[in-house]
């Protein structure tokens, strides 16, 4: 084994650190007990298990007739590619990364995104999360994949994470920042990144030009245990820790025909009215947000 490789013979659960607030002890439980067949059933599909949603349009080709007993497969399939979609958007902006590169998950689930990052970059891919059952999950998932030396996930918290200062060339939330203090995130992503390493976020965020967090922001909110920011909030907290935006883009036209699919299916959860009514009421946005640390 050379250095830039590790090991996972040991469960994460044996090696769990006690939640640094109530609060992360919370997000812990409700990731722990997580198993939405939305996600696991789209997982199984290729086994790239993501906890985020879809971008770009519908292929109603591929979907072929409502009617047809194959339909509901189809439908499944269609969500998670593109869901993938989504992830591949995310490394696009993440610029020409190698086989050298170190990359950082933060707030990784159970690992969709470390093991596509690792396969289009070939990169040593480190996530963190707070759930010992996901980082189990996407430890096993690299080590089926045979990619267990180069793509690992822990259970920490990713306002401390344990990478040195300046070691690190491009990391990423995705839709995982709504769960901790934006300065305190960025300050820990532009530690851990050297100069001219690139962030990348993909996240919902409450629109400022709306006034405040309209009802269905405060229902996701509630649904998921979380803390949506606004855009606003996002640009200023990077730009006080040497985050400098290099692309903003709004992704919220691309992920309407996503809830619009999804709220078709037998999968549905309950929460897919208050992304469509948000996203159309302008109250809510999909963003990506690419950012230079300098
Ligand atoms: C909605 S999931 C997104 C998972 C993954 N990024 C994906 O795209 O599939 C949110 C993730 O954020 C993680 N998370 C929330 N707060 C965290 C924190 N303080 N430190 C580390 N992970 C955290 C959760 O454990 C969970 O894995
Ligand atoms: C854009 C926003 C506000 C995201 C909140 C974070 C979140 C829970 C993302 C999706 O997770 P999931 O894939 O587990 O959710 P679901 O079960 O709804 O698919
Ligand atoms: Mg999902």
């Amino acid at each position: 084994m050379t250095s830039t490789e590790f090991t996972t013979a040991n469960s994460a659960a044996a090696f769990v650190p006690a939640p640094a607030t109530p609060y992360q002890g919370d997000i812990a439980r409700y990731w722990n007990n997580e198993a939405r067949p939305v996600n696991l059933r789209l997982g199984d599909v290729d086994g790239l298990y993501h906890h985020h949603y879809g971008i770009g349009e519908v292929d109603h080709a591929a979907l072929g007739d409502p009617d047809d007993s194959e339909h509901e497969k189809k439908l499944i399939t269609e969500l998670h590619r593109l869901e993938s979609a989504q992830a591949d958007v995310l490394m696009d902006h993440l610029g020409p990364r190698g086989n050298d590169d170190m990359l950082v998950d933060a707030g990784c689930g159970r690992g969709g995104s470390m093991v596509m990052a690792h396969q289009r970059f070939g990169s040593r891919v480190e996530g963190v999360t707070l759930s010992a059952k996901q980082a189990d999950f996407a430890n096993q998932r690299a080590q089926e994949l045979r990619i267990q030396d180069r793509v690992r996930a822990r259970v920490c918290n990713m306002l401390d994470m344990p990478f040195e200062t300046g070691q690190v060339a491009g990391s990423w939330n995705n839709e995982s920042s709504m769960y901790v203090d934006l300065h305190d995130l960025f300050a820990e992503h532009s530690r851990i990144l050297e100069v001219g390493g690139r962030y990348v976020t993909i996240t919902g965020c409450w629109n400022p030009r709306y006034g405040q967090p309209s009802k269905w922001v405060s229902q996701i909110n509630a649904h998921f245990e979380c803390n949506i920011h606004s855009r606003r909030e996002y640009l200023r907290a990077m730009a006080d820790n040497r985050l400098v935006p290099q692309a903003v883009v709004d992704l919220t036209p691309a992920t309407l025909p996503y809830w619009e699919l999804r709220a078709t299916s037998s999968l549905v959860t309950g929460i897919e009215e208050a992304f469509i009514e948000s996203y159309k009421d302008g109250s809510f946005q999909y963003v990506l947000i690419a950012a230079d640390r300098v």
